[in-house]
């Protein structure tokens, strides 16, 4: 566990930069710094690593206060990654990702067999692993810059604007990627970010920073959407947040039907509703009365929240929604109206 307590910066010429910080990040979770730029994230950050020291206050990992630590084996304990990932840029990705190792004395040999196995966990196309950092997308230098931090298997990971400097469809892939990493190796992190909906994808909680470096809110994701702290956490989180906070709500309160089984590779539903399966006996097309495609919509998958129902049954050409398996095969269909009336339950805070 990660322990600030009472710590602030203040730097020489007067600016605070962290104001009074207490809070305490789980091990084995993913805790979000959140906020608008200069508002401390990064240098609270720091302070883990010991970049930054407190001015007063401290920093504590697993009960012992970091000043008492030496600085390059606590290092070695904490990954670290940064936007545009920091590559040393005449080394290879594999000697990039290996030299962590070099450094904790491991062999040249051990060191990159391990970092082999770091970059196949971020899933960085082998082909790669040659080449040199300037010869990589945005995107795939992050991912070995994540490989990098995780190499040595630290206990803790520091991302700082991990995926800021790349576009939004590659940005969404890493990010499902870091939690699926996180789902194997369950370490501490600490995220730093200023986008609020990346903080509320990944944060098991989040700490939502304002400027002078004082936290006005410190919860699960669920809370600070449905529950702002203040009216600076309120704007922050947005207008529309009671739709992103159906992500956090389950969907077992709408009924799930059994589908018929398929005749010529279409599933009829209802006498006026049917759905082509394609080759892979996957949702095809959603048919019209006359018989003509009129697209799919998007699918519910496994353990799919009220606001995956809720897209599903809006983006739908017809008055239902297909469910998939982890195969993308359906495995049940949902009423329009019954998802509707599961949010309108929810919203009146009626039990579902
Ligand atoms: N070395 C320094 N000397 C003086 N002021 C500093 C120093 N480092 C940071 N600051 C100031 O401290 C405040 C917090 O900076 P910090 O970088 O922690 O913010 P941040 O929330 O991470 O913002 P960003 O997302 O822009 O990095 C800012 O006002 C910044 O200008």
């Amino acid at each position: 566990m990660i322990s600030f307590q009472n710590a602030s910066k203040a730097f020489p010429d007067g600016t605070v930069g962290v104001d009074d910080l207490s809070l305490e990040v789980e091990t084995g979770s993913l805790t979000v710094f959140v906020g608008p730029s200069g508002c401390g994230k990064t240098t609270s950050m720091r302070m883990v690593n010991k970049m930054v020291t407190p001015t007063s206050g401290r920093v504590l990992i697993d009960g012992r206060d970091i000043a008492d630590l030496p600085t390059v084996p606590l290092r070695l304990g904490i990954g670290y990654v940064i936007q545009h990932a920091g590559l040393l840029p005449h080394r290879t990705v594999l000697d990039n990702v290996a030299q962590v190792l070099r450094l904790k004395g491991l062999s040249r040999r051990e060191a990159r067999a391990r970092a082999h196995e770091a970059i196949e966990r971020v899933q960085l196309r082998p082909e790669l692993i040659d080449r040199y950092p300037s010869q990589l997308s945005g995107g795939q230098q992050q991912r070995v810059g994540v490989a990098r931090a995780l190499a040595a298997d630290p206990p803790i990971l520091l991302m700082d604007e991990p995926f800021s400097a790349v576009d939004p469809v590659v940005r969404e892939e890493l990010q499902l990627e870091i939690l699926r990493i996180q789902r194997e190796v369950q370490k501490t992190i600490l995220f730093v970010t200023h986008d609020i909906d990346e903080a509320l994808r990944l944060g098991d909680r989040i700490a939502v920073f304002a400027p002078g470096g004082e936290v006005q809110q410190y919860a699960a994701p669920e809370t600070v959407l449905t529950q702002p702290a203040n009216e600076l956490v309120r704007s922050m989180v947005g207008r529309d947040r009671g739709f992103r906070a159906l992500s956090f709500a389950g969907a077992e309160s709408v009924p799930v039907h059994q589908l018929p089984g398929a005749s010529d590779g279409t599933i009829h539903v209802d006498g006026a509703w049917a759905f082509t399966l394609d080759p892979d006996g996957r949702p095809g097309d959603w048919l019209g009365s006359d018989g003509a495609p009129l697209g799919l919509g998007t699918l519910i998958p496994p353990d799919g929240s009220l606001r995956t129902v809720l897209d599903a049954v809006l983006s739908s050409p017809a008055p239902y929604a297909i469910c998939v398996d982890a195969a993308g095969r359906p495995s049940g269909i949902v009423q329009a109206e019954d998802a509707y009336r599961a949010v309108a339950r929810r919203g009146s805070g009626e039990a579902p």
